[in-house]
């Protein structure tokens, strides 16, 4: 069972080990992801060449694949970081940015999962169902009423995909198809900054390197961000998305077990 104190426990791991995370991400947020891994204490690189991408993937503690800028280089070099994480044991993590919205990305990211072996996958709703090929209703996409919908579907994609999946939104749910935490932080201003989904997904690969258990290691993630962006959204909110941005990498170098205990909203789903 992850509880506030597990969390804050592997959140000071990060910190204490400065993980190494491999980004293969998009163009839009690179920037925003380097800065994010750097602010919450782990040491990220982007690195896309595919003459390059295999020696950087397994000197990494994680690697982390997103095809929200896709084209066929791009890709090609995912799978051969992929495939070489996988021999040398670092975990991948994998956002299939706007899976369905396109047949090349739907078609992309069910050919990258299935050809290298992810640890977690994290994405809203539409991404994760359409990874795995299923219908998925909008209304359902909002977890308010709609939570159960996102529980079946992450246990699914779990079991078909036989990894950990994240599937993110105004409530988090995070399962291995067996075990399911849902995780009842963050703020709806995180919708306003581009690549707020993008970052987590990095974010949880820093967790994944400093713990065995992705389960826990990605709910831990999970907790550590939306409590962060509570804590930025308190301060600097009001004033819009821009400055929020800001607050948030700052809440996330800030962010400790003091803020876990007193805001984390994490429980077991059945
Ligand atoms: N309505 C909401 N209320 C609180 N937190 C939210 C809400 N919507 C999203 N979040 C949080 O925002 C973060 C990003 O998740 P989201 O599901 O928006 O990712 P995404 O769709 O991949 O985003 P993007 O592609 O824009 O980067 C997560 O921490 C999630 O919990
Ligand atoms: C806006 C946008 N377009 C492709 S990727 C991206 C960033 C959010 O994932
Ligand atoms: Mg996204």
């Amino acid at each position: 069972m992850v509880n506030n104190q597990e969390v804050a426990s592997v959140l000071q791991k990060v910190r204490q080990a400065n993980p190494l995370v491999h980004n293969i991400t998009n163009v839009v947020v690179t920037n925003f992801t380097a800065n994010g891994l750097l602010a919450l204490g782990a040491s990220p690189v982007m690195a896309y060449a595919k003459e390059e991408v295999a020696d950087m993937a397994k000197i990494a503690g994680a690697l982390v694949l997103n095809i929200g800028t896709l084209n066929p280089t791009e890709v090609e070099a995912m799978i051969i970081a992929g495939k070489e994480a996988n021999e040398a044991g670092v975990p991948v993590i994998f956002d299939p940015v706007g899976a369905g919205a396109t047949p090349y990305r739907t078609e992309t990211a069910r050919n990258i999962a299935g050809a290298v072996q992810v640890s977690v996958i994290r994405g809203n709703a539409a991404e994760i169902a359409n990874t795995i090929g299923e219908a998925w209703a909008i209304k359902g996409v909002d977890a308010g009423e709609g939570s159960g919908d996102v529980v079946s579907l992450a246990k699914n994609a779990a079991k078909r995909l036989k990894t950990v999946v994240a599937i993110t939104g105004k409530e988090d749910v995070v399962t291995d198809g067996n075990t399911t935490y849902i995780i009842r932080n963050g703020h709806p201003i995180l919708t306003k900054v581009t690549g707020t989904g993008c970052l987590l997904t990095s974010v949880i690969g820093a967790f994944a390197a400093v713990e065995r258990d992705v389960l826990k290691a990605a709910a831990a993630a999970l907790v550590s961000y939306g409590v962060a962006a509570e804590m930025a959204a308190k301060k600097a909110g009001e004033q819009g998305p821009g400055s929020f941005q800001i607050a948030f990498l700052d809440a996330l170098s800030r962010v400790g077990a003091d803020e876990i205990h007193q805001y984390g909203r994490i429980e077991q789903g059945e």
